[in-house]
C-alpha cells in the first residue's frame, strides 16, 4: 500500500494524472527553476537542451519530468531503462533510430551494462556510435553519426553512477520528498482530473500519510474513493479518508502494518535495541531483506529508528508513537 515503486494498477491510473507541462508540475521549486532555465535557453537558441540527470527516490516524478521535458522542447520521447539494455547492440539499435530533437529517457540508468554505458558516453558527447563489424583481429569499428538528441537519465542511486557518465550530463536535478502542503495540491489536482471533489481536511489527512511521495498520495486517494463509493456517501470527505486509511492500516505518520510490527518488536521485545537485522526479521516473521529495504528506510528517515554498528535502535519518538514509555538506560538513544 505504501510502496513508492509502481505496480501495474498504478501505471494504468497514473497516465491520466501526470502533469503535461512544467507549469502544471507541483513542488520541486529548485528543479523546476533549473529546468525552465535550461529548456527556455535551448528553445531560444533553437538547439536541443543539454543532457539532464534526475536523481531521487521512486515515485517523486522523474518519469513525469522526462515527459514534460520532451513536451516543452517539442521532441518525441523514447523510453528505455538500464535493465532493458543488456548488450551494447541493444543501445546501438535505440540510438540509431533517434531523430533530431528526440528525448531519450533512460530509467534506472545506474543499471546499464558496462559496454552499453561506454557506448552512451560517446553518443552523449560526440553524437556518434561506433558500430563494430566482424569479430577478432579483423573487426572494424564504423562510426555512425547521430542527430542531436537529449538524454534524460533517471536514477534512485546517483552514487552508483560512474563519474564519466555523471560528467556527461549538463546538470543533475536532485528531487526531494514533497511537503504536506505540496501533496495536498497534488491530491486536489488529481481529484479534479478524476471528476471528484476532495474536502480540504480529507486532502490534509491523506497528504500527511503519503510519505512525501505523490505516487503514494494518488494511490491512497484511489482507496479513499473506493471507500466513499462502496461504504460511504460518495463524497471524498474527512470521514471517508479516515475510514479508508484505517481499513488499509495506514497510521498518522504513514506507517503500515510491517513498519509498526518492526518498531513494536524492537521496542517491546528488545527493549529498544540494539537488535541485529536478522533477529529483528525473525521476530516479525519476515526476510531480513524485506525489513531492510521495505520498512527500514522510512523508519530511519522519520527518526523512529537508527542503524548503529551494534544493531537497530528505536528512538524516543518510536516509543512515543507506539504509546509506550521509553526505558531510561544511560548510553542509549532514548536517554
Ligand atoms: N509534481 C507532481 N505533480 C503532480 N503529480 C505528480 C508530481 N510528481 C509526480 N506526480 C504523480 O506521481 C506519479 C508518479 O510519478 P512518476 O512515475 O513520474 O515517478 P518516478 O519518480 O518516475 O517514479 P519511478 O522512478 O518509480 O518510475 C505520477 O502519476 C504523477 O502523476
Amino acid at each position: 500500500m505504501l510502496a513508492a515503486e509502481a505496480d501495474e494498477l498504478d501505471r494504468a491510473a497514473e497516465a491520466a494524472l501526470r502533469p503535461r507541462r512544467l507549469a502544471e508540475f507541483i513542488g520541486q521549486p529548485v528543479v523546476r527553476d533549473q529546468l525552465s532555465l535550461v529548456l527556455d535557453a535551448a528553445n531560444a537558441r533553437g538547439r536541443t537542451p543539454d543532457h539532464v540527470l534526475l536523481a531521487g527516490p521512486p515515485g517523486l516524478g522523474k518519469t513525469t519530468l522526462a515527459m514534460i521535458i520532451a513536451a516543452e522542447v517539442d521532441g518525441a520521447l523514447r523510453l528505455t531503462s538500464g535493465p532493458a539494455v543488456q548488450h551494447a547492440g541493444d543501445l546501438a539499435a535505440i540510438l540509431s533510430a533517434l531523430q533530431e530533437g528526440d528525448v531519450l529517457f533512460i530509467d534506472e540508468i545506474h543499471r546499464l551494462a558496462r559496454p552499453a554505458e561506454e557506448m552512451l558516453y560517446l553518443a552523449m558527447e560526440d553524437f556518434r556510435v561506433d558500430v563494430v563489424v566482424g569479430k577478432g583481429p579483423g573487426a572494424t569499428a564504423i562510426p555512425l553519426s547521430l542527430p542531436r538528441f537529449t538524454v534524460v537519465g533517471a536514477t534512485t542511486r546517483s552514487g552508483l553512477l560512474p563519474a564519466p557518465l555523471r560528467d556527461r550530463f549538463g546538470f543533475t536535478a536532485h528531487m526531494d520528498f514533497y511537503s504536506t502542503a505540496e501533496l495536498e495540491s497534488v491530491l486536489r489536482r488529481s481529484a479534479r482530473l478524476l471528476g471528484a471533489e476532495l474536502e480540504d481536511s480529507a486532502a490534509a489527512e491523506i497528504a500527511k500519510r503519503s510519505r512525501g511521495t505523490p505516487r503514494i498520495a494518488n494511490r491512497l486517494l484511489r482507496r479513499v474513493q473506493d471507500w466513499a463509493q462502496v461504504r460511504g456517501t460518495g463524497e471524498l470527505d474527512h470521514a471517508a479518508a479516515m475510514a479508508a486509511l484505517e481499513v488499509f492500516e495506514v497510521d498518522v505518520l504513514g506507517l503500515d502494518r510491517l513498519d509498526r510490527s518492526v518498531l513494536r518488536a524492537l521496542c517491546e521485545r528488545f527493549g529498544g535495541g540494539p537488535a541485529g537485522l536478522t533477529t529483528l526479521a525473525v521476530a516479525v516473521g519476515e526476510e531480513p531483506e524485506t525489513v531492510e529495504t521495505v520498512a527500514e528506510p522510512f523508519l530511519v528517515r522519520e527518526g523512529l529508528m537508527a542503524r548503529t554498528p551494534r544493531g537497530r535502535v528505536a528512538t524516543a519518538a518510536a516509543f512515543a508513537h507506539l504509546g509506550l514509555s521509553a526505558p531510561n538506560q544511560p548510553g542509549t538513544l532514548w536517554d
